[in-house]
């Protein structure tokens, strides 16, 4: 139901263009659970607020955002508002700051409802009540201010705004973040169960892969603006192909796992600066596997998955056919179809 086709995104700024997202290609199906991992500053958010038109104007966007086979970035205003709610809408991260703070939560959900649905007041403010109750408040903290509830209430009351209008599609932009542990489980469990039970397809966004692994299907790894690993979450989390996915998924104890009593691996270094981008491969300066051609060529996504699954990286040291090391193919002239060099 989404596609996104060489998704590029600039920022333009005093000092030049920031290449916040570089060339992403990804598919998400009806009803799946997609999960975006990276680092501060990879690109994510970025990536999901293109995927409804919501950066701001110095931002310049090429490529395809396909919605049910229908470009957003060429969509005009009009139906560009009828998508935005009921074909897709975003749980943003930190509630307190994405809510109105002079306006009561039932006012805030009915909004959405009254320009969506042909429904009138009566109707609306029914409505706000069944989904509070769907999203585990009282009906009535209707009446109450974002600043008379808990971090937690005021994420479910972003989630019960995402799901007012059914949408078929919604994003959740690291929608845990800033609660704590208990909490965060029960708002990812809402999450999870919500879209389970109505078919609706997820994207979530989150620097943690053991959160995305848990609840999604499937997990792509973004590094520097573009998606370096994709593939089933299982698969990513705990076989990861690219060097930066397994640094990632190892800065992670995974509970119940034998091999959690390892303590978690930090990974040295800086994301690098997107106006200053190392040549070859962006990740080459942190790779401890790094070989000597790295700084030269920049990988495309290949597939990687040892049966062959879905499971794509952007390494030189994965190989299309079983994934055995370049180390072992530079000896035996590595397929340059493999490699894009774009220097
Ligand atoms: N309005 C803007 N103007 C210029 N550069 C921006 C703007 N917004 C984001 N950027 C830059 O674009 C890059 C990607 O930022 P983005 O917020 O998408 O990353 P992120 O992975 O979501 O990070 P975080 O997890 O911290 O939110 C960063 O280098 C950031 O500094």
């Amino acid at each position: 139901m989404l596609e996104l086709d060489g998704l590029t995104v600039g920022y333009r700024t005093r000092d030049g263009v920031v290449p916040a997202v570089r060339g992403v290609d990804l598919t998400l199906a009806r009803g799946e659970k997609l999960g975006v991992a990276g680092e501060s500053g990879s690109g994510k958010s970025t990536l999901a607020l293109a995927l409804l038109r919501l950066l701001p104007p110095s931002a310049t966007v090429t490529g395809r955002v396909l919605l049910d086979g229908e470009d957003v970035l060429e969509m005009g205003w009009g139906r560009l508002r009828a998508v935005r709610w009921a074909g897709a809408s975003i749980i943003f991260q930190g509630a307190m700051h994405s809510l109105n703070p002079v306006q009561t939560i039932g006012d805030q959900i009915t909004e959405p409802i009254l320009r969506h649905q042909k429904v009138g007041r009566d109707a609306a403010d029914a409505r706000v009540r069944e989904l509070l109750g769907q999203v585990g408040m009282l009906p009535d903290r209707a009446r109450s201010y974002p600043h008379e509830l808990s971090g937690g209430q005021r994420q479910r009351v972003m989630i019960a705004m995402a799901l007012a209008c059914e949408p078929d599609l919604v994003i959740a932009d690291e929608p845990t973040t800033a609660l704590d542990v208990m909490v965060q489980a029960q708002i990812l469990t809402l999450i999870d169960d919500l879209v389970a039970s109505r078919g609706i397809s997820l994207l979530m966004i989150s620097h943690d892969l053991s959160v995305l692994s848990d609840v999604c299907d499937r997990l792509a790894v973004m590094y520097a603006g573009r998606v370096v690993e994709v593939g089933p979450a299982g698969e990513v989390f705990r076989q990861a192909r690219h060097p930066y996915g397994a640094a990632l998924a190892s800065a992670f104890p995974t509970v119940g796992d034998p091999a959690s009593r390892m303590r978690p691996q930090g990974l040295p270094g800086d994301p690098p600066d997107p106006q200053a981008l190392p040549t070859g491969c962006a990740f080459h300066p942190r790779c401890p596997v790094r070989l000597d051609h790295c700084d030269d060529v920049d990988p495309v996504l290949w597939p990687a998955g040892l049966d062959g699954a879905g499971h794509e990286a952007a390494c030189v040291r994965v190989l299309p056919d079983d994934g055995r090391s370049l180390a072992a193919t530079v000896a035996h002239a590595a397929p340059t179809s493999a490699v894009e060099a774009t220097r």
